[in-house]
């Protein structure tokens, strides 16, 4: 079931000045706070837009979760934040990252302040984040002691009980053991556990919940909604839509590295309303994903990045930029980036044709 943590209070809306602002000064200010993030990746074959004016904010204690098939750009969203995207081949354009006030890519910012501290960060690929030749018990321990000053004794305890809360089972002599010695599924919870060792203010968690089974998952998702009741900020990619309805309170969906649709997740499931997000949500039969479509190397560089698939695109999709936030069916927290949201009147025929297509079956899970 979807949480409430700041359903009274949403950090976004259609307005771009809401979410950002002078940090130090506004007690509103949200916890991390995004503005026109551009990473581009040079490739062989050219320049990648991986990211392309990405805005967004995450509030403490609530869960933001980002969506888009493969290749979207959400790994490198999050790779940005905190500089950790590998460069080269990445470059990061632009954009402004201010994390409880501070901006995270001025240059005197010394970032490692807050990677793996403050900021906790899941890889979609754990081989980046535990290191094979130290026991994972030893790589919990250290990452305890980045935050607190404790005996070894007690970090030891801790770090026991971090893979027990992550659902490793037997953490007493698991502890002893070495990363290649745990399953992938496993070495994504113990890269959780390593995470969350630092009891960060922000949690960033690439696809921490995938190649587990239900009662893990069931675990995982409870031990996240815990967190997020004593103010962790999530920032959460995942391909799971089921994932989705149980954890987040805000959804943004990317596609081409821009954002082309936001809002809470009940009104984003219940209206999908950009074309791109009624093809991905048609892309799965409930919350099962039919087909996971390879990345695509042919997304439009300009106006709306859809457009060439878009069976509603006319003139006005072609640019020169991703089109403005649009309020959706008056809500000015649910937008979307579309030229249709600008008059109600071809807005209601998406609007329409999305509900025609049935909803995710986010509704399944609402009590
Ligand atoms: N190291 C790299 N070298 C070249 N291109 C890259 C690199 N990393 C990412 N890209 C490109 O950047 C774009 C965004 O990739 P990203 O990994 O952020 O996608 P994603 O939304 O996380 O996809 P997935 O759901 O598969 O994890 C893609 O076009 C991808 O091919
Ligand atoms: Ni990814």
């Amino acid at each position: 079931m979807p949480t409430d943590h700041s359903a009274s209070r949403p950090t976004e809306s259609a307005s771009a000045e809401t979410a950002s602002g002078d940090t130090e000064s506004d007690d509103h200010a949200p916890l991390l706070d995004v503005t026109d993030l551009r990473t581009h990746i040079h490739t062989d074959r050219g320049t990648v837009r991986a990211v392309d004016g990405v805005r967004f904010a995450v509030d403490r204690g609530e869960a933001v979760c980002l969506v888009g098939e493969s290749g979207s750009g959400k790994s490198v969203t999050c790779e940005s934040l905190t500089g950790i995207v590998p460069s080269p081949p990445a470059e990061m354009i632009g954009g402004s990252v201010s994390f409880d006030g501070t901006s995270l890519h001025d240059r005197e910012t010394d970032l490692r302040a807050f990677r793996g501290d403050r900021i906790g960060h899941v890889f979609q690929n754990p081989q980046h984040a535990l290191d094979p030749v130290y026991t994972v018990g030893a790589q919990l321990v250290e990452a305890v002691e980045i935050h607190r000053e404790v005996s070894d004794e007690a970090a030891r305890d801790r770090a026991v009980e971090l893979l027990g809360r992550v659902g490793i089972p037997n953490p007493v002599e698991r502890v002893e053991d070495y990363p290649h010695e745990f399953s992938g599924g496993m070495r994504q919870r113990v890269a959780l556990a390593v995470a969350l060792a630092a009891d960060p203010d922000l949690l960033v968690a690439d696809e921490p919940t995938t190649a587990v089974d239900a009662t893990v998952q069931a675990r995982l998702l409870a031990l996240l909604r815990e967190l997020l009741d004593d103010g962790m900020g999530l920032l959460l990619v995942t391909h799971d839509l089921r994932v989705v309805a149980e954890t987040a309170d805000r959804v943004l969906v990317m596609f081409g590295g821009t954002i082309v649709e936001r809002g809470p997740v009940e009104a984003v499931f219940e209206r999908p309303a950009h074309p791109y997000t009624q093809a991905l949500f048609d892309s799965y039969d409930g919350f099962a994903r039919r087909s996971d479509r390879p990345a695509r190397d042919d997304v439009p560089e300009d106006g709306c990045r859809f457009r060439a698939e878009c069976p509603h695109a006319i003139e006005a999709c072609s640019g020169p930029d991703q089109p403005p936030e649009y309020a959706v069916a008056g809500d000015e927290y649910h937008t979307a980036s579309c030229v249709y949201y600008a008059e109600d009147r071809r807005a209601d025929d998406l609007l329409a044709d999305a509900r025609a297509a049935g909803p995710t079956g986010i509704e399944e899970d609402d009590d």
